[in-house]
This record gives structure tokens, C-alpha cells and sequence, in this order.
């Protein structure tokens, strides 16, 4: 029986090992994490992370060949094939601080790697790494005797939120490896996992150089989308023409496709930003500072939108949102996951902190502790001067009920069921709405007497003053 091990049991390494289990009864799997409270959770009948559909592959396949464990000398030790899923964030200190990726955790995998194996593995960098990150790995493991592994790039492109369906008919599954009789050989083994559900023609095998590279042009390709279609919604709004009608003729253009134009109050999530950071310091460090500076922008374009959305906020509300009661619908990146890594919503709440407003946070997943960790990590005081403004509700109708304004920062499927005839009935007048999803009946709204603004669409006269 094939043995497959992974490090990292975060939101690559547990539903892309939980997929391969399910989809391959003949291998056995372990999940390995140095967090024993992240390995006693994925054991639990509470994943660490949500996921649409998760919990129900885990539950058919775990004790049986999916396993969880935090031994992870043992793990590795008795694995053919080990994937490393750790976290690659952009590095807080010394070189390339800001944007290079923060290599510490892979290296310290590899180097574990290097220290307890005793027969030869395939090692399978599934974190998002730089180029070269590979090679890198090869001379360390090579330095420590390991002459016969094989260092293989696999990039994983799931989108969180839908992560399931992604693994589980990805568009396709790229694979990287030297391409001598080693290499080719141990390309051939792993893609000899995924054919047992991915048709052939999906699996890409190109040298190591590319498919490391093509992980990061990915992110910041669709990043890049977001940010012009961003960009696209300022003209809009100065202009009169309408973000979604924008997106949608310009999406029927089949070169162009109709996905990743939806505009936002910004684009978050734990990768696009760090990616692209990574990618930009990779040119940079390569002596290619246009280059770097044209993906730079996708980054910096996006900052400004988060800023934008505020601005309308405290604009809208007559220039102070001092002690007024501001309603955030959603603290996630993105609907579908409890997960907040540079979401919106935190840099939205970071400012009207600064502006002393009240604001009252609903989000149907996120854990309370996550918000008061993400808004302590971003404001200059004490958690509880932070509490004094903010609270965290259960419930969209207590966030918004006596509010000034409401604004929405992630797209869930419940905000559209808002009862906002009764809402309305609570607030103060005039009673705003700032949609940064573009997903309410504006029309509606308008309707029961609230003043709108959507990204990317004709101002109502209340708020065309800026
Ligand atoms: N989150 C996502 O949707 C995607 C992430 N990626 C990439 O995958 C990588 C992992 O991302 P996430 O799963 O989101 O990270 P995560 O932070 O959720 O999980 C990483 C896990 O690795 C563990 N870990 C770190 N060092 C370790 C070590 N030496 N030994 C054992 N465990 C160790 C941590 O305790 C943590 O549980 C990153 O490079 C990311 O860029 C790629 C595609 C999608
Ligand atoms: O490397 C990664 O981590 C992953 O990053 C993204 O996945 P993810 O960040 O989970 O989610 P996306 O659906 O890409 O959304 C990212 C952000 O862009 C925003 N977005 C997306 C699409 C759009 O049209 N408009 C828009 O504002 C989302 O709301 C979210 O805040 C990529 O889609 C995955 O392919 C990749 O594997």
C-alpha cells in the first residue's frame, strides 16, 4: 500500500489529503501538524476549518486510511511520498521584509525531513514557494545525504469556500520535477494518485521552474482581474454607467470570460496579496523593476478600494461617524469560509476605529476570538479600548437594528433573506446601506426609503457629493 504524508493540516493540506483519501482506498494517508490542538480538532467532530462538504468526505474516509496526527517523525518516517502544505506568509522582518515569502516553516519541514527519514521519499511541495524553492529543498536534502529523493512541484489552485468541488474536478493538476530518469519517475508516481480521479489530459507535468512560476502568475492573474474591474467601478460611479453591466459585456467576450469581474469593496484572503508581493520581489530581486511595479499596482489598486469603500462610509454619514452605530455584515474574505486572513472587513473596522464610530460585526462563521485577534493585530490599543466600539453580534438583525448606516462586507446568501422593512424601522434617518458586494435589490431598498451606495453604480443625490 502507497503511504502518503503531508505536513501542514491547514486549508490546503487537510481537504487536499481528505480528497486523495477518499478517491484512493488502496493509499493511506496521514495529516501531519506540530499543532497538537489543530491535529485533536481535525479528530473532532469541529474541523478547524469550515468548508462546504468537508465534513462529510472526512467522516467516510478518517480512521479508515485518512488519519490525523501530530507524531510528525513517525509520519514522515513511514510515508513513500510526503507533500508539504505549511504556511508561506510574506515575511515581517529583515531582507525583502513586506514582500519576499517567509520560508522558514518549508524549510524547516524539509530540514525534518532530512534528519529523521531513513528510506527514500518523493517530497511534494504543495505550498505556494517561490522559484527555486525546489532546488533549494534538493541541496538541503542532498547536503544531509538524501542523494535518491526527488523534490516535486505541485501547486495547489483550490479556491477556499469552494474547495471541495475544486478537488474534486480541478481544471487542472500541474506537477513540476527535474526532468532526468529520477525525476521523471517519481512525476510519473504522483500523477499515478491523482489518475484515479483526474482524467490524464488534466495532469501537466513541465519542469520545476515553470509550474513553481505558475502558481504565483496564476494568483496574479486573477487578482488582477478583481483589481480592474475595481478600477472599472471608480469610472463608473463618476460616469453613471453600471459596474455589473460593464462586467457582463465585457465578460460575454470569449477571450476574455465572464469569471473574476465581480467589482468589490477588495480582494482578500490569505494569497493574492502575498503572491503577488512575492512575485513583485522576485522581479525586483531578478533587476526587473517595471515588471515589478505592473503587478505592484494590482496590489496597491486594491488597498485603495478598501480605503474608497471607508471613505464613502464616513462621507455618506455627513463627514462623522463619531459614536454612530455602524452595522458590518460579514467579517470573512469571502462568503462560505470562516476564514479572514486581509479581509476587507478588517481594514474597514480598522478605520472606523479610528473614527470613534460604534460598529456592530455580524458574521455567520467567523469565531468572535478571530475577530478580536485580527483587530487587535491592526489597531495601536488595548483590546478592550477596541471593546468600548466594537461589539460582536449573533445575529444580521441585531448588528443592524438602531444603526445609522449598514455596510456589507462579505457576499453570504443570508444577508439577501434580511428582513430590511424592519430594519429599517429601527434606524436612525436617514438610513444608509453601503453595499460592498453589490449583492442586495438596491431597487428595493431604495424602495423602503434607504439611501444606497453600490460599488460601481449611478450615486444616489444623497451621496454624489464626493
Ligand atoms: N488557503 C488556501 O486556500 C490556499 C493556500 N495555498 C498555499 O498553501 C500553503 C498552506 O496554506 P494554508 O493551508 O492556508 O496554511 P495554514 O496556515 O492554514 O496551515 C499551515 C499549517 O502548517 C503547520 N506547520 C507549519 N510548520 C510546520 C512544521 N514544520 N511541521 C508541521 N506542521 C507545520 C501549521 O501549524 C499550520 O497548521 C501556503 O503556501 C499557501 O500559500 C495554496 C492554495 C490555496
Ligand atoms: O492560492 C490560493 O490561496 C488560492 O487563491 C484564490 O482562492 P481564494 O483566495 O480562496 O478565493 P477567491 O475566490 O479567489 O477570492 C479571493 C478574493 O477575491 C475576491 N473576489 C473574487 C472574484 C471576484 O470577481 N471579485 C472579488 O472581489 C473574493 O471576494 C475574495 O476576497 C484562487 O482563486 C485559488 O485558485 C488559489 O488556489
Amino acid at each position: 500500500m502507497v503511504k502518503i504524508a503531508c505536513i501542514g493540516a491547514g486549508y490546503v493540506g487537510g481537504p487536499t489529503m481528505a480528497m486523495i483519501a477518499y478517491k484512493c482506498p488502496d493509499i493511506r494517508v496521514t495529516v501531519l501538524d506540530i499543532s497538537s490542538s489543530r491535529i485533536a480538532a481535525w479528530n473532532s467532530n469541529n474541523l478547524p476549518i469550515y468548508e462546504p462538504g468537508l465534513m462529510e468526505i472526512v467522516e467516510q474516509v478518517r480512521g479508515k486510511n485518512l488519519f490525523f496526527s501530530d507524531q510528525v517523525d513517525q509520519g514522515i518516517q513511514e510515508a513513500d511520498i510526503i507533500f508539504v502544505a505549511v504556511n508561506t506568509p510574506t515575511k515581517k522582518l529583515g531582507l525583502g521584509a513586506g514582500r519576499a515569502a517567509d520560508l522558514t516553516f518549508w524549510e524547516l519541514a524539509a530540514r525534518r525531513i532530512a534528519s529523521v527519514a531513513t528510506t527514500p521519499k518523493i517530497v511534494v511541495e504543495k505550498s505556494t514557494v517561490p522559484i527555486k524553492t525546489a532546488e533549494a529543498i534538493s541541496s538541503v536534502l542532498h547536503a544531509a545525504g538524501k542523494t535518491s529523493f526527488s523534490v516535486l512541484s505541485n501547486p495547489e489552485f483550490l479556491a477556499e469556500g469552494t474547495a471541495i468541488t475544486d478537488l474534486t474536478m480541478p481544471d487542472r493538476v500541474l506537477i513540476g520535477g527535474t526532468m532526468d530518469e529520477k525525476g521523471i519517475k517519481a512525476a510519473q508516481a504522483l500523477a499515478s494518485v491523482y489518475a484515479h480521479w483526474v482524467p490524464r489530459e488534466r495532469i501537466l507535468t513541465t519542469n520545476v521552474w515553470s509550474s513553481e512560476l505558475s502558481k504565483l502568475v496564476a494568483n496574479s492573474f486573477l487578482a488582477q482581474r478583481v483589481s480592474s474591474i475595481n478600477a472599472v467601478s471608480a469610472i463608473c460611479e463618476k460616469s453613471g454607467a453600471d459596474v455589473d453591466e460593464v462586467a457582463r459585456a465585457v465578460g460575454m467576450d470569449s477571450r476574455i470570460g465572464p469569471k473574476f469581474l465581480k467589482a468589490s469593496v477588495g480582494f482578500g484572503g490569505s494569497c493574492f496579496q502575498k503572491d503577488i508581493l512575492n512575485l513583485v520581489y522576485l522581479c525586483e530581486s531578478m533587476g526587473l523593476a517595471d515588471v515589478a511595479e505592473y503587478f505592484h499596482w494590482v496590489v496597491k489598486m486594491n488597498d485603495l478600494q478598501k480605503q474608497k469603500f471607508v471613505e464613502r462610509i464616513i462621507h455618506g454619514l455627513f463627514n462623522t461617524v463619531t459614536s454612530k452605530k455602524i452595522a458590518l455584515l460579514g467579517f470573512a474574505f469571502k462568503k462560505d469560509t470562516g476564514d479572514t486572513r486581509e479581509s476587507a472587513a478588517i481594514e474597514i473596522c480598522r478605520r472606523l476605529i479610528e473614527e470613534k464610530a460604534q460598529i456592530a460585526i455580524y458574521d455567520p462563521k467567523v469565531e468572535h476570538e478571530q475577530i478580536w485577534s485580527d483587530l487587535s493585530s491592526v489597531c495601536p490599543v488595548e483590546l478592550v479600548e477596541i471593546q468600548k466600539l466594537v461589539t460582536i453580534c449573533s445575529s444580521a438583525l441585531e448588528a443592524c437594528s438602531n444603526a445609522h448606516a449598514i455596510a456589507v462586507a462579505t457576499e453570504w446568501d443570508e444577508f439577501k433573506m434580511i428582513d430590511f422593512e424592519k430594519v429599517y424601522e429601527t434606524m436612525s434617518k436617514p438610513s444608509f446601506i453601503f453595499d460592498g458586494r453589490n449583492v442586495l435589490d438596491h431597487a428595493a431598498l431604495r424602495k423602503i426609503g434607504f439611501v444606497v451606495y453600490a460599488i460601481g453604480k449611478p450615486l444616489d443625490p444623497m451621496l454624489n457629493v464626493v
